[in-house]
């Protein structure tokens, strides 16, 4: 019934205060009231309406996204919400808060502008970022080829420093060297941030950021050179599609050498190259900055399908009844709260994490201002391996938080295939997953191996300079409750890490190319790093319930025993009986609104069957009794077959 709220029964078995809760999760007082106040907001306002996009075309899809951004920044500017998030937090932000669907602002707001914030020199920045702030020009990233994204080095588009004209020329010279992928690129992007290959004198100095203009900014015509368009429809109906993740070649641009973003390396007038004496991976810096938001993005997505997926376990009755009374809720059952609770946990657990990350790099920003790289191999190593472990937790979060709904879970109103088809490229974009985590496994294998040398490892590897404690390290676990103690978590998961990570490099040494070895033994060193990141995320539920599903890597590296396992699995167990009565207050804890979760199953006031059933009858399907096409095709056979049968 409406405005019954069908879940108050379980609000009440709270045992936290859920208006403090609400707090922790949005960070600040003040983050909790702008984000409560934009989501009422945009929930009020129809041109942020969502319900009518799976019934779109593409077409009608991308014109009502480019309103949406429209209205969502003059949204912006009315409400003076520009800059009132913390320092750090760009524009995209709010307006995604406003749009909530992939759109070419997030790459202007997200990649565009501090790449040039990043890599441009004092006197670019204050040239580009007053026009990109104003949206008087409109960015997108354009690093990725046809042929190559993960290797970013082996890019092939060109720019080659011409000393008679003082310009660089931009150009496509293969088919593979077409960009390919970049958001916003394919219809809106006035310029990009183009990486391409420096060539100077016919040598070449590797991959370069360069701001390239790529559309008239009367007409909005692509100018002379640049052939561009959107590489087609992806994974999913709406989902992704509302962005134009487009093509681009360069048949001999010219661009003005200052146009080559200078801050980390620079050509002179007369052609020199100078490489200020900072790490050539300063070129890489947007990505670093994208994926430890990807991190925080990703307890976002999580968190909204574990909302929608317990509030609907909560309300969903299945079996059990005795004497004609209620059937049980299914989320009494110990299988469901075994496949949920540790979700939930893993929510909160990325969430804090994201946080972590954020102070980390900002540290790490901070400390390159003053010329200091010292810990930069750990920013990278930390955001490229929490960006695989989040995002891959959280796509198959979201798909298992589907199935947690049974049947109703595949419907479209119930927001869960929606979110799981927006959500699963984050696996691939910012860095493949298994890539980034190779790339934190070389960096433990390289810490591993310093050891030796005396070099003490600091920050997250820190663990590893108590190494031969480790190695001789096994749990002193007796009692399930033991478990719940966090020093006694931490030293199995450390003690796993370590272990996984020598094991490695004594295998790695038995090779005499390192490189083959490493090629080789590829596959064991992506699980040292899955290893060595869970220990970063580690926290008491999150923790048992990773312990439970990797208890094989835990007692093959003699951390733990089996007995010791079942203890864990055992007060795992009795924490999901701690959770349970909470479970909702949690989830209402993120203060998501029925707008923002567009999912009926997650609605609030728990009014399932109502709304589900009054939403079938909106579908075009049933505009006409019955449906075009069947007097055509259909009954002709019905007839034929019903003749033949008299026959
Ligand atoms: C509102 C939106 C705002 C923000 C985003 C918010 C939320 C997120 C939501 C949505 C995101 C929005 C849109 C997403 C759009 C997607 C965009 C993209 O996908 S952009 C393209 C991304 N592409 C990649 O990530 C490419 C991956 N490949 C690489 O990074 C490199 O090729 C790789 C690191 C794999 C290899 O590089 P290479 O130069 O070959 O180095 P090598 O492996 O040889 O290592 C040499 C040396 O360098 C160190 N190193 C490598 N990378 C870095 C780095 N980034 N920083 C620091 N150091 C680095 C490496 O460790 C090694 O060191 P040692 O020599 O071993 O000491
Ligand atoms: C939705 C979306 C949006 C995007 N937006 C942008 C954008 O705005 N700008 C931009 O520049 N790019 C963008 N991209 C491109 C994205 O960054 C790349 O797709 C991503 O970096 C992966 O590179 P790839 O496609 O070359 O994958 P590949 O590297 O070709 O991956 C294919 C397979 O090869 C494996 N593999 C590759 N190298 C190795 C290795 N050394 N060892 C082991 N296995 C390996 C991978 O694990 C994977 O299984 C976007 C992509 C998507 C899907």
């Amino acid at each position: 019934m409406e405005g019954v709220d069908h879940l108050a029964f379980e609000r009440n078995k709270a045992q936290f205060d859920v208006d403090e809760m609400k707090i922790v999760w949005a960070g600040s007082r003040e983050d909790f009231e702008l984000s409560d106040r934009i989501s009422r907001l945009v929930a009020s306002d129809p041109v942020f309406r969502k319900d009518d996009r799976a019934a779109l075309g593409r077409k009608e899809l991308f014109k009502n996204t480019l309103r949406k951004a429209a209205h969502a920044w003059k949204r912006v500017i009315e409400l003076r919400l520009s800059g009132e998030f913390s320092a750090l937090e760009p524009e995209a932000y709010k307006l995604r808060a406003f749009v909530d669907q992939p759109a070419f602002t997030d790459l202007h707001w997200g990649m565009f502008v501090p790449a040039i914030q990043g890599q441009g020199t004092d006197e670019q920045q204050q040239k580009w970022l007053p026009l990109a702030y104003r949206m008087q020009i409109i960015g997108c990233y354009a690093q990725t080829e046809l042929g190559h994204g993960s290797n970013v080095q082996g890019l092939e588009t060109t720019a080659t420093f011409d000393p008679k004209t003082d310009e660089f020329v931009i150009h496509s010279p293969t088919l593979t060297s077409s960009k390919w992928w970049p958001g916003g690129l394919g219809k809106v992007s006035t310029h990009a941030v183009v990486y391409a290959r420096l060539i100077i004198d016919g040598q070449d100095y590797g991959v370069h950021g360069f701001i390239v203009q790529l559309r008239s900014l009367d007409d909005h015509l692509p100018l002379p050179g640049i052939t561009i368009g959107d590489i087609g429809m992806k994974f999913g109906n709406a989902a992704y599609n509302t962005m134009d993740n487009g093509v681009l070649t360069f048949d001999h641009v010219r661009i003005p050498r200052n146009q080559m973003l200078m801050r980390v390396s620079q050509v002179t007038r007369e052609g020199k190259y100078v490489h200020s004496n900072v790490p050539r991976q300063l070129v890489y810096g947007t990505m670093v900055y994208v994926r430890q938001k990807i991190v925080a993005d990703a307890s976002v997505a999580l968190s909204r399908a574990v909302c929608i997926a317990t509030r609907y376990s909560a309300v969903r009755r299945q079996f059990g009844s005795h004497n004609g009374g209620l059937e049980t809720q299914v989320i009494d059952y110990k299988t469901q709260q075994s496949r949920l609770f540790p979700l939930l946990a893993s929510a909160y657990a990325f969430r804090f994490v994201g946080e972590w990350l954020l102070w980390l790099y900002t540290d790490v920003t901070e400390r390159l201002k003053a010329k200091d790289f010292s810990t930069l191999p750990e920013a990278h190593a930390c955001t490229a391996g929490l960006k695989s472990l989040t995002t891959t937790a959280t796509a198959d979060g979201i798909e298992e938080c589907r199935k947690l709904c049974g049947g109703h879970g595949y419907l479209c109103s119930s927001g869960l295939p929606e979110l799981f088809a927006v959500y699963v490229p984050a696996c691939t974009y910012e860095g493949d997953n298994i890539v980034l985590l190779l790339q934190v496994a070389r960096h433990l294998v390289k810490t591993v191996s310093q050891l030796s040398t005396g070099n003490k490892p600091v920050g997250t590897t820190a663990y590893m300079a108590r190494l031969e404690q480790l190695l001789q390290y096994h749990s002193d676990v007796k009692k399930a409750e033991d478990w719940l103690k966090p020093n006694v978590v931490l030293e199995a998961f450390e003690a796993r890490a370590a272990r996984m990570c020598v094991a490695c490099a004594q295998n790695l040494s038995k090779f005499s190319n390192p490189e083959e070895g490493f090629q080789e033994l590829a596959a064991d060193l992506v699980e040292a790093a899955v290893a060595h990141c869970q220990l970063i995320v580690v926290s008491n539920v999150y923790a048992l319930s990773l312990l439970h599903k990797h208890l094989g890597d835990f007692i093959s590296t003699g951390c733990i025993d089996p007995k010791q396992g079942s203890l864990a699995n055992e007060q795992l167990r009795n924490l999901y009986s701690q959770v349970r009565p909470n479970a909702v207050a949690l989830v209402d804890a993120y203060n998501y609104t029925d707008h923002y979760l567009g999912s009926i199953l997650g609605r609030y006031d728990g009014n399932v069957y109502p709304k589900l059933y009054e939403e079938a009858w909106k579908d075009p399907l049933n505009d006409s009794i019955v449906p075009d096409g069947f007097k055509e095709y259909i009954q002709p056979l019905l007839k034929q077959q019903l003749r033949n049968a008299r026959l």
